[in-house]
């Protein structure tokens, strides 16, 4: 079977306001199962606090910073990509999950203040989590999980210097002190 692949693309970033959201948009789309994150802005900090996450917790997400919407979108459909827009004037996550889920390589686009209209446009679906406003990272978790072949907070992330062990009380993490050792080498 053929990995799905599903990268986010955040559009409208502003670094002295949205460094938390954005972050969180990243970590969310990480923790439950896209390969990585666009950023439509220039901010070297995200990038660096987003790369700073796999070697830590495991797996291989990607982030590319400053990049162009409009070009990343375009290279994304000649790759026979589809792009979904999520918006809240969009048609309800639930009347076109079904379509959603069968797509192998799947841009899903966030935004943060108003959303040019090009992208509307340039978008396969324009696709609401409840028509009604909320916030880019619970539209994001929600769809993530909804679209998601296996349940994605089933997922374990290879390679994890750090692993929590789930447990009802208290706090519990194993550190993997060879990895923690041969990854400060590689710095
Ligand atoms: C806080 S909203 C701001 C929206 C902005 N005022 C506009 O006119 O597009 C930021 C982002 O959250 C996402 N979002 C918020 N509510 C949503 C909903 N109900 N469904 C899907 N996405 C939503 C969209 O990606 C939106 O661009």
């Amino acid at each position: 079977m053929t990995e799905k692949e599903i990268v986010v693309l955040r559009l409208g970033h502003r670094p002295e306001r949205d460094k938390r959201m954005t972050t969180h948009v990243g970590l969310t789309a990480r923790a439950l199962g896209a390969n990585g994150m666009i950023l439509a802005s220039d901010d070297q900090k995200i990038e660096e606090n987003i790369n700073e996450i796999s070697p830590r917790w495991g797996g291989s997400f990607f982030i590319k910073n400053n990049a162009n919407a409009m070009e990343e979108i375009n290279n994304w459909k000649k790759e026979g990509g589809k792009v979904c827009h999520l918006s809240m004037y969009g048609i309800n996550l639930p009347d076109i999950v079904s379509e959603l889920k069968t797509e192998k390589k799947l841009m899903l686009i966030v935004g943060a203040e108003k959303v040019p209209g090009e992208i509307y446009e340039v978008s396969d679906w324009n696709v609401a989590v409840g028509n009604q406003p909320h916030s880019e990272v619970a539209a994001l978790a929600i769809t993530l999980d909804r679209i998601a072949e296996t349940d994605p907070l089933l997922k374990t992330f290879g390679n994890a210097e750090l692993t929590v062990i789930p447990m009802g009380k208290g706090k519990k993490i194993v550190h993997d002190n060879e990895l923690i050792e041969k990854n400060k080498q590689k710095k």
